[in-house]
C-alpha cells in the first residue's frame, strides 16, 4: 500500500512534495476567504452559521462557562489529571530557558545608551485542533509558552463536540496553564474570529497553534492583519533508517502520524532494501489493528513513500530538501548524523524516541513547521509571544560626534529632511543658523 521508490524516484518525489506544498493550500483559499470574509462582516452569527454548517453544532453561547471548567475538573480521569500535570512540568521546564531579559550598554567611552527591550505580546490566540481528535497536549504546547512569557490575555479557541461541549482533559489543561477565555469555535471560522473580533470573541495580536489545511491556510491569509507563529498544517514524519533500524519500530512511528489526518505524510528514506521491504509488510500487519485505519491508510497512499538511497548521506540530503516537521534518526550513528540535518522541526534521536515522546511529555514544543516551512520557520517557543523594541539614547557629545557621517548617509540617499534632522542641532552648537534657514 506504500509505494517503495528507487533510483532517480527521489528527485520525482521531491518535485511531487514541493507541487504539493503549493497546491494543497490554493485548493482551499476560496473556500477559506468565504468563511474570513463572512466572520469580518457578520462577526458572532457568521461564527455560528460555519460552526453549524462544518461542526454540527447549534451554539447559543460560544464562550466555555466557569461551570463547565468546574465539572471536567469532576469527570476527568485522576490518572489522566496527573499525567497533564506531568507533562506541564516538563513543558515548563524546557520553555523556562527561552525566557529573554533583553539587553542594554553603553558603548566604551561614549555617551550612548543602547539597548532592546523585551515586551510580551498582550493579547494571543491559540488554537486547538479539534475535528479529527481533540488534543489537551496543544493546549499545553501553546499557553505555557504564552504564560512564561508574560502575555496578559490568552484567548483559547478549539471546536466544539458534536453535543456542543469541550473534552474535559482540553478544559482541564487549559485552566491549568493559565488560558484567560474558552471558545467554542475551530476552522477557518475560529481563527477569523481571533483575527477580525466578534461580539463575543476577542480580537488578539497574535494566533498561535496548529490546525488541519483550512485552519492553516486561513492563518496564512490573516497574516500581517495579525501575528502568526507559522504554518504548522497537517502532520508530517520523515524517518531515515539504515540496515540495523528494528523495521516494526518504523512502522509504528510513520502510522503515529499518519493516523491524524489523511492529508498527513509519513515518509521513509533508508539505504537499506530490506528495511524498505519489511516496513512494506509490518505497515500492512499493524494496520489491521487500528481504528483510525481509514485515515492511515489514504495519508500512506496519498502522501506516503518509503525511498531507497545509495547512501545515508542521500537520505539526509532528500531530508533536508523535504524539511519535515519530524525527523527521526533510526541510524547507529545519530549522534553524529543529526549534526547534518539543517531543515527539520524536530529531530528524535536513536530508537527510544519515538515521535510521541515529542507530542506529550519530553518538553520542547509539538507546535512545529509544516510543508518545508522548517527551511525558515521554528518550533513554537516563548519568542514567539514576545516582542522585542530597541532603545536608543544620545548625549550632545555623542552626536556631535557622529554628526557628520549621519548627515553623509542621509544626503546619500537624498532625504535632505534626514540630514537637516541633525543638522539643526550641530548649527545650533556652532551658533550658524542664518535667518532661520538650514543647508
Ligand atoms: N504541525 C503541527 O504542529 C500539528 C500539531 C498538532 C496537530 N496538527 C494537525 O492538526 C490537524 C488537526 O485537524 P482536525 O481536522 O482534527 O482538527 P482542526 O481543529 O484543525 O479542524 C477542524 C475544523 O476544520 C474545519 N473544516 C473541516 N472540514 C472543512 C471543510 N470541508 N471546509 C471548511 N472547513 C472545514 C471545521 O471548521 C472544523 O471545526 C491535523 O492535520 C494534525 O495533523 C499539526
Ligand atoms: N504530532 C502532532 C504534531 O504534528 C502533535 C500531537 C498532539 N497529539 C498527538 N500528536
Ligand atoms: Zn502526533
Amino acid at each position: 500500500m506504500v509505494r517503495i521508490i528507487k533510483d532517480n524516484g527521489a528527485e520525482e518525489f521531491l518535485d511531487a512534495v514541493k507541487k504539493r506544498n503549493s497546491e494543497d493550500y490554493n485548493n482551499v483559499y476560496d473556500a477559506v476567504d468565504r468563511v474570513l470574509d463572512a466572520v469580518r462582516i457578520n462577526k458572532d452569527a457568521a461564527v455560528r452559521k460555519y460552526t453549524y454548517e462544518f461542526d454540527n453544532v447549534n451554539l447559543e453561547n460560544l464562550q466555555v462557562t466557569e461551570n463547565e471548567i468546574e465539572q471536567a475538573f469532576k469527570t476527568i480521569d485522576p490518572e489522566l489529571l496527573e499525567t497533564i500535570k506531568k507533562a506541564k512540568e516538563n513543558i515548563e521546564a524546557f520553555h523556562i530557558k527561552q525566557k529573554r531579559n533583553g539587553y542594554k550598554f553603553k558603548p566604551e567611552g561614549k555617551d550612548i545608551l543602547l539597548g532592546q527591550l523585551i515586551n510580551p505580546i498582550e493579547k494571543a490566540g491559540i488554537y486547538v485542533p479539534g475535528g479529527k481528535a481533540a488534543y489537551p497536549s496543544t493546549v499545553l504546547m501553546n499557553a505555557i509558552p504564552a504564560k512564561i512569557a508574560g502575555v496578559n490575555e490568552i484567548i483559547m479557541i478549539t471546536p466544539p463536540q458534536p453535543d456542543g461541549s469541550i473534552k474535559d482533559s482540553i478544559l482541564v489543561a487549559a485552566s491549568l496553564s493559565g488560558v484567560d477565555k474558552i471558545f467554542k469555535v475551530g476552522g477557518a471560522q475560529g481563527i477569523g474570529a481571533l483575527a477580525y473580533g466578534t461580539e463575543s470573541i476577542p480580537k488578539v495580536y497574535k494566533i498561535t497553534g496548529p490546525g488541519n489545511i483550512y485552519v492553516a491556510a486561513a492563518k496564512r491569509r490573516v497574516s500581517g492583519f495579525v501575528g502568526i507563529d507559522m504554518i504548522a498544517g497537517p502532520s508530517e514524519i520523515l524517518i531515515i533508517a539504515d540496515e540495523f533500524a528494528n523495521s516494526a519500530y518504523i512502522a509504528a512511528d510513520m502510522i503515529s502520524q499518519a493516523e491524524h489526518d489523511e492529508m498527513a505524510a509519513s515518509i521513509l528514506v533508508t539505504n537499506s532494501c530490506t528495511v524498505a521491504k519489511k516496513v512494506q509488510a509490518e505497515l500492512e500487519k499493524q494496520l489491521s489493528k487500528l481504528e483510525r485505519r481509514e485515515i492511515i491508510v489514504k495519508s500512506l497512499e496519498n502522501q506516503g513513500a518509503i525511498i531507497v538511497t545509495d547512501s545515508l548521506s542521500q537520505c539526509v540530503e532528500l531530508s533536508n530538501e523535504i524539511a519535515p516537521e519530524h525527523l527521526e534518526l533510526l541510524t547507529a550513528n545519530s549522534f553524529e548524523l543529526y549534526k547534518s540535518i539543517k531543515n527539520a522541526g524536530a529531530i528524535f534521536m536513536g530508537e527510544y524516541s519515538p515521535e510521541p515522546v515529542g507530542d506529550y511529555f519530553a518538553g520542547p514544543n509539538h507546535t512545529l513547521p509544516t510543508s518545508s516551512t522548517a527551511k525558515f520557520s521554528s518550533a513554537l517557543s516563548v519568542d514567539d509571544f514576545i516582542k522585542k523594541t530597541s532603545l536608543i539614547y544620545y548625549s550632545k557629545e555623542a552626536l556631535k560626534e557622529s554628526a557628520d557621517d549621519i548627515i553623509r548617509f542621509a544626503e546619500n540617499e537624498g532625504l535632505n529632511g534626514h540630514a537637516n534632522a541633525v543638522r539643526i542641532r550641530k548649527q545650533e552648537w556652532t551658533q550658524n543658523i542664518s535667518n532661520g534657514e538650514l543647508q
